[in-house]
Order: structure tokens, then C-alpha cells, then sequence
């Protein structure tokens, strides 16, 4: 690798030769239609009557709508639905962006624009068909998120609202659209905090989170040793469209060869010697991505599953005086090179798959478990490249049972638990509407039960990591806490210690003096990953 840029010239002026990020003819820069399209209406494909024309809308907003009725009306996730859809119409270049982007976009701000919209509108939201309201979202989304000048914002949607819902919803969304462009975006963000009843409702609304979530994750600054005035940069790094980050699968990708990687644009990641972040949001067409040699991954994601597998088991049956000292080269390292490895959660596979390559490094073997029968599928896709006798098994269980199944059966063990996925709200845009406080109580219940089920399953002397990719106090510091007051034989190591071990060489990264580690989104670049590691005792 050579300076910031990957070997081999990997530039952005390949990737127009392939069409992404590119000049789409009939779109300019700020959305608007050109020319014989714009007139169309369409993808250019038909003629249509005068009348016609009149209601018809462009496909890329007419996809972002489609998108945004799935989600609401189908409970769809939107990163499922959209790219067949765009695929299916015939949309790419700079179309495919604009719609990407006012889809899930407008489901990120919906918070922010719904406080916008109720002072716009007469009555209630929820009082408002709910197709007209998507209507509204995206609408405003075009005025105050993305810079589309107000009259191709406005006369747009009204196209959109009249060829979708119908006349009467047209003139409304002109009415409200009007109003809502007559007022600049931080004209509105101070009107709404000024008129919250207190500044965290305020922050909430404008910052497009619910309350309760705003709350949490205030607290979870604030109990991970960071200022808790962070929280509004925190809400800010969540409605952010996150870069792609690959991962080269060690011993599998090699990050300097070219035929591994195409002609994709690509830097090191900040932290994991393992990552590369992707210029562009279409890593289909990477050829190690395609055969599994790497895969898509958070960096955040990579690193706990990296510390891990570096973190210092104790040999079988060894005192403990006889611990390999922190920072040996042989920590980590089993005396038999022999070590069995489990994910106890594995679907869909991206940490197994990370696992499995350094297993194989290692000499070591892997059982994969999941207890969803189609999220088992995915784990065997994610599997594929990985050589032939490291992963022992792909199970299908749950795992729950497998400590009494399998008792110190395992050197290392993986609970990347089922969690809220609030450490992860700026990939799903849609997640923070549907989650609930009630979500919390089901989780927080089945991670204590799998953590537990993860201890027997390790051996004395082995390690167990707990992942969430949620900073949520009651998903994190609660459940170990409350384990750790159960289980007399297990201690907690210097997870902080062991990240630092394994980033890529110079990186310095900033982690409160704590035994375990969240990363955030807003410091980090990362997902907000929470890990602790833990160890049978001998
Ligand atoms: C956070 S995801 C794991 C992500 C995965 N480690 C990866 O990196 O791709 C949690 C997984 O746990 C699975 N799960 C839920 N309950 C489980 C249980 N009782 N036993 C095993 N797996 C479970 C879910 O189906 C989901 O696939």
C-alpha cells in the first residue's frame, strides 16, 4: 500500500468508466430533470398525452415514494427494497443517487421535518393520509435537506402527489410546500428548539431522534466516560449517509493486489490494519467482494472481532502465574495451535466470516451458530471463500442451549448479541421509528441468557467477547454487570488494551479508561460498537 491511495492507481477516474458517480444526461447536479426527460417526465421510454403529463412525475422521485410506502405500509427495510427497485427500473448514474439519497434521507429527518411540517399543516399529522405525508416528507426533504431549488421541489412533488394520491392531496402539498420553502432550514431548527418545552425535546426534533432514544444515548455518553453535551454531534454523525467499508478478509485478500479489488477507489479505514473505505456506495463490483475473499463490513465491527482473536487466553490447565505477558507476541496464540472458536450469533456472517480467515491463520477452527434457518443460509454464503477445514460447522440452534450442550467446549467465543442496533441508526434509516422501550426489555433478557450460555461454552482459561451494536447503558454495562455479579469464575480483561493491540500501525485511537470499549459514530467514524471481554478463570 502507498501513501493514502492503494497501489495500482485505483482513481475516481475509472470508476466513470462503469457509470457511478457520474453525469447522468438527464439530471444536474441539484436534481432537476434536463431537457426531453424532464419533459417526458419519465425514464423516456414512453410519449404520454398531455393530460398525462401533467401527473406524471420522475422516476426517481417515484421510486423514493415506493420506497417510503414500503417502508411504512409493509414495515420493509429500505436498504432491502431500494436497490432491486432501482435495479428493476432501469435507474443508475445520477438518478439512482438522487433517489438513494431523498429516500433515505427523508427517512433519517422525518423527525426534523415532521416538527416542521405540524406548523405547516392544520390539523394533526396523523391525522393526514398517510401516503400524503411520505408526500410531504420527501418534498421538504428536496427543500431543506438537499438544495433542489424550490420551484422543481415544489412543482415536482405536487406532480408526484397528483399522479400517486390524487388532485385534492396536490393542492395541499403545494399549499404546505409553499410554506415550509418560505422559511430557510436553521430559520426552522431554531424555531423548533425555541418552542420545545425543554432543550433534550428541542435536540430531539431537530435533531430528527425520538426522545427516548435521544435520552439514551445521552446517558450513554455520559456512562462511558464522554461529555454528554455530545449528544448533539452524536444525532448529527446518525443522519450522515456512512462511508463503505470493505474488509480483506486476511490470508484470503491481499489489500496490494489489483485483481482483488478492480478498478474500485479505495483508502485505508482509520483504525483496522483490515479496513478500506470505498469511494462510492456500489461495492457489488469489486471482484473480492463478489468471491468473498472481502466483504463488506463496519470498521467498528472489524476491530472487536480483531481484538478477539488477540485477546490472551491461558493455557488449559496452566496456574496462573503461567499467563503469557500482555504484549508478547505469542498472546493470543494457543501452546497446541489447536484452538476451537464459536459465533455464537453469527447471522449474517460478516464477524464469522473475519473469524474464520483468522482461524485459519492461526490453525485454529471455527462452529458458526444462528438461530434463524435463513440468517444460517447467509452465514454459509459469507463462509464461502474461507479454506476447507477451518470452519467445523455452521450450526442452526439456539444459542442459549449451547453451553449446556457444549460445556468448556471452546477457546473463544463470540455473543455478538441480538440488541435495539441504536449504535447503528445512520445505516438503517428507517430503525429509530420503529424501535421501542419495549424492545429493551425482550433483548436486555435474551444477551444476559446468551452471554451466560457463551461462559459455559468457554474453557477455563478462554475468552469470551461481548459485542452489541448498541451503546444503550442497559444493553451494555447492565448486562455484564449483572452476569459478572452471577458468575464468580469470570473476569473482566483490559478490552482497551487488546483494541490498541491490533490497530493498524501509528493509529492512535481515543478510548475512556474504562475494561470495556464503545465506539461512536461521532469520534470514531464508527458504528457504535460496544465490546467487553471477558475470561474463565483457571
Ligand atoms: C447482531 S446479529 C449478529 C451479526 C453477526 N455477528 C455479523 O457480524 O454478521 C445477531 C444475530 O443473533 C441471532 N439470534 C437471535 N437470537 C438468537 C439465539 N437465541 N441464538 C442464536 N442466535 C440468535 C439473530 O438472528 C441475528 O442473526
Amino acid at each position: 500500500m502507498t501513501g493514502d491511495h492503494l497501489a495500482g492507481g485505483r482513481g475516481q477516474g475509472r470508476r466513470d468508466d462503469r457509470g457511478r458517480g457520474t453525469s447522468d444526461p438527464r439530471r444536474d447536479s441539484q436534481g432537476r430533470q434536463r431537457g426531453a426527460a424532464r419533459s417526458r417526465g419519465d425514464s423516456g421510454q414512453t410519449a404520454l398525452a398531455p393530460s398525462e403529463r401533467r401527473k406524471s412525475t420522475d422516476p426517481a422521485r417515484q421510486a423514493a415514494y415506493d420506497v417510503l410506502r414500503e417502508v411504512d405500509g409493509s414495515d420493509a427495510y429500505a436498504n432491502l427494497v431500494l436497490p432491486p427497485l432501482l435495479r428493476e427500473r432501469g435507474l443508475r448514474g445520477r438518478d439512482a443517487a438522487f433517489a438513494t439519497e431523498l429516500a433515505y434521507g427523508t427517512l433519517r429527518l422525518r423527525g426534523r421535518y415532521d416538527a416542521v411540517l405540524s406548523r405547516c399543516v392544520d390539523r394533526p399529522l396523523d391525522r393526514l393520509d398517510p401516503a400524503v405525508l411520505d408526500v410531504l416528507r420527501l418534498g421538504t426533504h428536496q427543500l431543506l435537506g438537499m438544495r433542489v431549488p424550490q420551484h422543481a421541489a415544489v412543482s415536482e412533488t405536487v406532480g408526484l402527489a397528483r399522479s400517486r394520491v390524487g388532485a385534492g392531496a396536490a393542492q395541499l402539498v403545494n399549499a404546505v410546500l409553499r410554506a415550509v420553502g418560505r422559511t430557510t432550514l436553521d430559520e426552522w431548527l431554531e424555531r423548533i428548539a425555541a418552542e420545545a418545552p425543554d432543550p433534550l425535546t428541542g435536540l430531539a426534533a431537530t435533531g430528527s431522534h425520538p426522545l427516548w432514544i435521544t435520552r439514551a444515548l445521552r446517558e450513554s455518553l455520559a456512562g462511558n466516560g464522554r461529555p454528554a453535551d455530545e449528544i448533539a454531534d452524536l444525532l448529527d454523525a446518525d443522519n450522515a449517509a456512512p462511508r463503505v467499508t470493505l474488509v480483506a478478509r486476511p490470508g484470503l485478500a491481499d489489500v496490494d493486489d489489483d485483481t482483488a479489488w478492480g478498478d474500485a477507489d479505495l483508502v485505508p479505514g482509520r483504525w483496522a490494519p483490515t479496513a478500506l473505505v470505498l469511494s462510492g456506495s456500489d461495492p457489488s463490483g469489486v471482484p473480492a467482494v463478489r468471491s468473498g475473499l472481502a466483504g463488506v463490513q463496519d470498521e467498528g465491527s472489524q476491530l472487536v472481532t480483531l481484538a478477539l482473536a488477540a485477546a490472551e487466553v491461558l493455557p488449559a490447565g496452566a496456574s496462573p502465574s503461567d499467563r503469557v505477558p500482555a504484549g508478547d507476541d505469542l498472546a493470543g496464540a494457543s501452546p497446541s495451535g489447536s484452538e476451537r472458536w464459536l459465533d455464537l450469533c453469527a447471522g449474517p456472517g460478516g464477524k464469522a466470516a473475519l473469524l474464520a480467515a483468522l482461524a485459519a491463520q492461526r490453525g485454529a477452527t471455527l462452529v458458526a451458530n444462528e438461530v434463524q434457518p435463513h440468517r444460517v443460509r447467509l452465514v454459509e454464503k459469507a463462509l464461502r471463500a474461507v479454506p476447507e477445514g477451518v470452519v467445523e460447522r455452521v450450526r442452526t440452534g439456539d444459542g442459549r442451549d449451547v453451553g449446556e450442550q457444549e460445556p468448556g467446549a471452546y477457546d473463544r467465543v463470540l455473543v455478538d448479541a441480538p440488541c435495539t442496533g441504536l449504535g447503528a441508526l445512520r445505516r438503517r434509516p428507517e430503525s429509530r421509528w420503529r424501535r421501542t422501550p419495549a424492545d429493551l426489555a425482550v433483548l436486555t433478557g435474551l444477551q444476559r441468557e446468551l452471554l451466560l450460555s457463551a461462559l459455559d461454552a468457554v474453557r477455563p482459561g478462554g475468552v469470551v467477547g461481548y459485542v452489541t451494536c448498541s451503546p444503550h447503558l442497559a444493553e451494555t454495562h447492565m448486562v455484564v454487570a449483572d452476569v459478572l455479579r452471577r458468575r464468580s469464575d469470570v473476569e473482566r480483561l483490559d478490552t482497551p488494551a487488546v483494541v490498541r493491540s491490533v490497530l493498524r500501525p501509528g493509529a492512535v485511537i481515543p478510548l475512556a479508561d474504562r475494561h470495556d470499549v464503545q465506539l461512536w459514530p461521532h469520534v470514531h467514524g464508527t458504528d457504535a460498537m460496544h465490546l467487553t471481554l471477558l475470561r474463565r478463570r483457571l
